[in-house]
């Protein structure tokens, strides 16, 4: 028991603000993409993965392989596939339906009022073409359209295809219960087999029908006829019931539905939140309480805050070895940027300072603990930018072959400006240059020979050359 509270004990604030976050975001996704095949593949890959974390666990090798394949794979086509209908879902909502939109809200259809009208307009011979689109994208096939957002009512739609009405020409779509295009121009039938006296109207009816998932609805200018165009039938339907019914089918609603079809939605969308969260919780604890891990990492120190007057001359190390623990899902994916040491120069003086390593130092990504750092202290040497002039020496080393001395040398140039810390300079009087062998010198001659700089936070001032050129007379001992 004891446990269970301790444990309760380590939950943290931000845990809680993850767990829901997470949950809100699938179930989001639940209420925008649900109804559309996309959602059931992804439900089905999904499902794939959970069998193959099974037999992953169970320790089935093929099994496993061949699943992460068909994942990965499901991943990409998914995507592929179904561009049309995600691009859709995602256009078709503005931000706050997008995230806050209650789908109980969503407006239905007004069956009744489409199909009072459109006899309406077969009796006055009122020619019509109306669009009503299923869950796909219809945007690559139709085109020329003129934006409209009106309330779908008689008197708007026989407005609409009014003879003399400028936009009277052309087929008008309706989502929901508004009028969201009028003017479009829809692509036409190819069929041979389409009765003759069916003009452009009932082609372009039958054309986006073929194509899309869209029932279209075509009223006869000179017949008065009603007719639906849905996949690959176009018909006339004479009695308005019919008409309601098909658009019932179409719009995947049942006649006794109204208050029941609410009721189940209600529950259907709490069944779906609920199970966003255990997911969530489910996810959140493979993560975060999975067997816990020890890791070793090596971290370049990062100095920050070094007052602009000090250089850093020298550090005692460049960086540190970390052991890290944590679930081991967590540091599977732990990138070495996500963690970084860092030592604030703020306080350091001029000289040798000596800077602990602890907790405070180091950024850790959430969830992954730090366990030990090695070495605990740093060192670091901090000195005031200065220069200096001084002389160029050679380092000559071994003999002359017998008989022969030195008898004159120049170095040139003979002194050269040295830059680096002002209390490093203090003791530098002289530079050397690499080793020259007097061994190889049997007559007179010049050389050039390389300026040593120790220690390496030494640097000659801009535009001196790093070597010199050594004259030099041999002669015969007197
Ligand atoms: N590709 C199209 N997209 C949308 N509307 C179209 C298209 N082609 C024709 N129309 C509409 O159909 C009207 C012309 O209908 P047309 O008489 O050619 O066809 P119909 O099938 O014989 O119809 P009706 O029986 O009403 O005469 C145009 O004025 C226009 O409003």
């Amino acid at each position: 028991m004891s446990q269970f509270w301790a444990f309760i004990g380590s939950i943290r604030w931000q845990d809680l603000v993850d767990i829901t976050f997470n949950s809100y975001v699938l179930f989001r996704l639940y209420v925008l993409f649900r109804n559309t095949n996309a959602f059931r593949i992804l439900a089905g890959i999904a499902s794939v993965w959970l069998v193959q974390e099974m037999a992953a666990s169970l320790g089935l090798i093929l099994t496993s392989w061949a699943l992460q394949a068909i994942t990965a794979a499901a991943a990409i086509i998914i995507i592929v596939v179904f561009r049309n209908e995600i691009r859709s879902v995602l256009q078709a909502r503005n931000f706050k339906a997008f995230f806050w939109g209650s789908p109980l809200r969503e407006t239905p259809t007004p069956i009744e009022t489409i199909v009072d009208t459109v006899f309406q307009m077969g009796k006055k011979r009122i020619g019509a073409l109306i669009v009503i689109p299923g869950k796909e994208d219809l945007r690559e096939l139709v085109h020329g359209g003129i934006p409209w957002n009106g309330t779908v009512s008689p008197e708007m739609l026989m407005s609409i295809f009014w003879p003399n009405n400028p936009v009277h020409d052309g087929a008008i779509v309706i989502q929901g219960n508004r009028v969201v295009e009028v003017g479009v121009l829809l692509p036409l039938s190819q069929r041979q087999d389409l009765p003759t006296f069916y003009g452009t109207r009932h082609r372009a009816a039958g054309g986006l029908a073929e194509r899309t998932d869209a029932l279209v609805i075509a009223v006869s200018e000179e017949r008065g006829r009603v007719t639906v165009a849905k996949d690959n039938w176009i018909k006339p339907v004479l009695q308005p019931e019919d008409l309601a019914h098909l658009l019932q089918e179409h719009l995947n609603i049942s006649k006794d539905d109204g208050g029941d079809k609410q009721r189940r939605e209600r529950t259907r969308l709490v069944v779906a939140a609920l199970l966003s969260f255990i997911v969530m919780t489910g996810i959140w604890f493979g993560f975060t309480r999975s067997r816990d891990t020890l890791i070793a990492l090596s971290v370049p120190i990062e100095y920050v805050n070094r007052p602009f007057q000090y250089q850093i001359l020298e550090t005692s190390v460049t960086e540190v070895h970390l052991q890290l623990h944590g679930s081991s899902a967590l540091l599977k994916s732990l990138k070495p940027e996500q963690v970084a040491v860092r030592v604030s120069l703020a306080k350091a003086e001029e000289g040798r300072n000596v800077f602990p390593i602890t907790q405070e130092n180091i950024i850790l990504p959430p969830g992954v603990f730090l366990h030990s750092v090695n070495p605990a202290t740093v060192e670091v040497v901090l000195d005031t930018p200065a220069s200096k002039v001084v002389p160029v020496q050679v380092d000559w080393t071994g003999r002359l072959p017998e008989g022969l001395i030195l008898s004159e040398m120049a170095v040139e140039p003979e002194k050269v400006e040295v830059m680096g810390g002002k209390t490093l300079l203090e003791n530098i009087h002289t530079l050397y240059t690499a080793p020259v062998r007097l061994d190889n010198l049997s007559r007179s001659g010049t050389l050039s020979a390389g300026i040593i700089l120790s220690p390496s936070s030494l640097k000659l001032a801009p535009g001196t050359s790093d070597t010199v050129t050594i004259r030099y007379i041999v002669s015969e001992e007197q």
